[in-house]
């Protein structure tokens, strides 16, 4: 039934959804007062943990997204109750992410498998007099860190002034590292391992090119009677050291206590504020709940033993690399052209933009033609780099050149407490699973300590053998940094007992747009549309404004829970904008929602990408349908061609030197997007108004460079007609959609583009090759 299938809208609300002609646009939850507010915090400070966060690690380019729009329809199921907790509460401090727990680190730890066996010189390391057994790699690394706290280290201070969140300003310092990142006084900080006990009358020299890779490392033993190497191996079991002397010698193997991992990277000030909880030991992910994907129904009564902890830990593969790519990062400094290219751009951008909006006011879409005015902030694509399958992800080598970072506009307030480190996931029970998108499984769970109903994101590591998720990364360093009434919010990271299973806390949200209109009987209305759409742009502002580009707003991605609250979430593809960008890059957003200079492979792209996105989804709202369902990129281009016309150079400059442009298109005179959206309808179709179908032109605006701003949207008249944009309050309500397995909904696909790219590289074989155009 409507009634039942949508929580009492048609009953209710629907009559309504025109007729709220009295409600002011003050009624919204947050005035652009409010939005100075969160702007003002201290954006310096917050800076450099961001940053530390996101370029501390070695990562590699995520897998390939499987699916696009993973929405289908709803089921329903009275979980209001839930909405009562969703963010509701006062949210508790942030936890930053990846401290580790002491039991993360096994003993042992100082060598793992996965090490080389590099040969070693024994000459050149015999110490005939010294008792003393080195280790000196050849290559510094550091044991596995997904985040380096360590501000005195020259690699991730330098590079954290290219991270330019605003949000970095209100971060505390760095927090202490837990034991586990600590240290024994004979662990040489950068990697070397220096293990002085005596251990025999022999002269013992060891060298290995990593102790992070091969648990076993080649020595000699400078005996001094013969002064003869011997050939000796020396591996760490737990915290024992066990060293086996070759064939000659006496003593056949010796066994050497090592001291336990007792000193911080971090000073000793900052030591002193563990938690003790840091030693506790942790129960084993592999036998929660949570370490499956399987959506079996949570036993209230079931217990997850506490286990002790294995004698020898997995090897972490992903956090040696982490850090691995830090190290290196820092001795390749590249930052000159690029920060001033950033800087000025972002200089450039903030003057125009201005600008744009008085144009936009006065222009409408694509009949407006001599704007000369250049959008700065522009990424550049790296052509050379097109074919280059190297291991880097390109973009995000770009994310750690150094380049000055423009001022953020406004920069948010962020209450972290950094000095407590990662929760457990099981002190969160397991409701359901909400969805398995390409990045991670999202599971509605509950807080056991407060009783909140979150949802748990939890990144997914299987497909990465050699790093952490890039887009894990960029989502979790944006999540947390930032912070507006239309972002989701991310409370914390969590952890379970291996590394690998890392989890975004965020508040539950009962919808996403997609899963919501795909159930709804008739579209929204416009005063529903212009809520949604107003606070749409205010989070693209804030996006825009503190130089993050979404790049895959789509209504999947558009949460929405029963206070009529939208949000927008999946920030696995946004990244800083100003900065170039290489291969890869064109293939960013949903295809339905891309932006025809992507289509046609442009070089550069900046906000308007997402603004383009948005004029997808508002129409999207509008019809309920998708505007352009492309099913390739030609067939999307096709698509928008014949509804808004075929671009030239007169309304589009420089149109006809994108690459794409050869493609033979077809030809479409006329821009026939008011006959979808008419003024007045007797068919039922999407009624818009004049002011409202301007804004709709606007937003799908051909040339970026008059593509209307998201602050110049929020202005326009549209918003300030009747029907009145409704409040949130009136939203209407709908059964959560959420409660439910969402696997079983997905009906509706736009083809992704890391699924794109991920049937691009089956067809070629290689990465990077340009897309449509490539
Ligand atoms: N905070 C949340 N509350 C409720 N549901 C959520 C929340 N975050 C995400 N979801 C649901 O999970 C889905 C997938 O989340 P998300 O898009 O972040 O994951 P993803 O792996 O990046 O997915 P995709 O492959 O679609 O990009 C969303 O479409 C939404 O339905």
């Amino acid at each position: 039934m409507a009634a039942g299938r949508h929580g009492g809208y048609h009953d209710n609300e629907f009559k309504d959804r025109e007729s709220d002609f009295e409600l002011l646009k003050e009624d919204f939850a947050y005035s652009k007062d409010q939005y100075d507010r969160i702007g003002n915090g201290n954006a310096e400070n917050d800076r450099g943990q961001v940053h530390h966060l996101r370029d501390s690690a070695r990562v590699r380019q995520k897998d390939i997204k499987e699916t696009g729009v993973t929405n289908g329809g709803y089921r329903s199921s009275s979980s209001r109750s839930d909405s009562g907790s969703s963010g509701g509460g006062a949210l508790r401090s942030r936890r930053c992410g990846f401290s580790v727990r002491a039991t993360d680190k096994e003993p042992g730890e100082l060598s793992s498998e996965s090490g080389s066996d590099d040969a070693i010189d024994p000459d050149s390391h015999a110490h005939k007099d010294s008792e003393v057994l080195k280790v000196t790699p050849v290559e510094k690394k550091r044991k596995f860190s997904p985040v380096v706290w360590d501000r005195d280290d020259k690699a991730t201070s330098s590079l954290s002034k290219s991270w330019s969140s605003p949000a970095a300003a209100a971060l505390p310092p760095p927090p202490p590292l837990p034991k586990a990142y600590r240290q024994s006084p004979n662990v040489i900080p950068d990697g070397g391992v220096e293990i002085s006990p005596v251990i025999s009358s022999k002269n013992l020299t060891l060298q290995s090119s990593s102790p992070l890779k091969g648990s076993v490392f080649k020595g000699s033993v400078g005996n001094s009677a013969s002064n003869s190497p011997v050939e000796l191996a020396f591996s760490l079991e737990g915290s024992v050291v066990k060293v086996s002397v070759g064939n000659s010698a006496p003593e056949s193997s010796i066994e050497l206590a090592s001291s336990p991992v007792e000193e911080q990277w971090g000073n000793d000030q900052e030591a002193q504020h563990i938690e003790d909880e840091d030693y506790a030991p942790m129960r084993n992910i592999s036998s929660s709940r949570w370490a499956d994907g399987n959506n079996s129904p949570v036993d209230e009564g079931e217990i997850v033993e506490d286990q002790a902890v294995p004698k020898r830990r997995k090897k972490m593969p992903h956090m040696e690399s982490l850090d691995f790519r830090v190290r290196n990062k820092s001795s390749t400094p590249d930052p000159g052209d690029f920060k001033r290219e950033g800087y000025d751009a972002d200089r450039g951008r903030s003057s125009e933009s201005d600008e744009r909006g008085t144009c936009a006011r006065s222009s409408s879409g694509d009949d407006h033609p001599g704007n000369d005015s250049r959008r700065d902030g522009y990424m550049e694509i790296d052509d050379e780099h097109d074919n280059n399958d190297s291991d880097i992800d390109p973009e995000d080598e770009d994310e750690n050149d150094s380049h000055e970072t423009p001022e953020p506009a406004g920069p948010p307030q962020r209450s972290i407490n950094m000095l407590q480190g990662c929760r457990s996931v099981d002190e969160f029970e397991r409701l359901n699973k909400i969805d398995e998108g390409t990045y991670g499984v999202v599971y509605r769970a509950r807080d056991k300590k407060t009783g909140e109903i979150v949802a748990l994101k939890k990144v997914k590591m299987e497909k990465e053998r050699e790093g952490f998720p890039l887009t894990s990364l960029r989502e979790i360093n944006v999540l947390l940094s930032f912070h507006h009434p239309s972002i989701v919010d991310v409370k914390e990271v969590v952890v379970g007992s291996n590394l690998d299973s890392i989890f975004m806390v965020m508040e539950y949200m009962e919808h996403d747009l997609k899963g919501l209109m795909e159930s709804m009987r008739q579209p929204f209305s416009q005063s529903e549309v212009k809520c949604l759409m107003l606070q749409l742009l205010e989070g693209t502002k804030y996006l825009h404004d503190n130089w993050v580009l979404h790049r895959d707003l789509k209504t999947s991605n558009l949460l929405l829970n029963n206070r009529g609250e939208l949000k927008i979430c999946d920030f696995g593809l946004a990244r800083q904008y100003g900065s170039p960008l290489k291969p890869y890059t064109h293939l960013v957003v949903t295809l339905w929602y891309r932006a025809p200079e992507l289509l046609l492979g442009a070089k550069q792209y900046s906000t308007a990408i997402d603004m383009w996105s948005l004029g997808c989804i508002m129409a999207e709202l509008l019809s309920k349908d998708p505007l352009f369902n492309g099913k390739t990129e030609v067939d999307q281009l096709d698509k928008i061609f014949r509804i808004l016309g075929t671009p030239n150079e007169t309304i589009w400059p420089g149109f006809s030197k994108l690459p794409g442009v050869k493609v033979n298109f077809v030809k479409q005179q006329y821009n026939l997007l008011r006959k979808k959206f008419p003024a007045t309808s007797f068919t039922g179709s999407p009624v818009l108004s004049d002011s409202g179908f301007d804004l709709l032109n606007k937003l799908l605006t051909y040339d970026p460079e008059k593509r209307i701003t998201a602050e110049a949207a929020l202005n326009h008249d549209w918003f300030r007609e009747v029907p009145l944009p409704k409040s949130k309050d009136f939203m209407p309500t709908f059964p959560a959609q959420h409660a439910q397995d969402r696997r079983l909904r997905r009906i509706m696909k736009s083809p992704d583009p890391l699924e794109e790219q991920r049937r691009k590289e089956l067809q070629q074989g290689e990465l990077g090759t340009g897309g449509l155009f490539g």
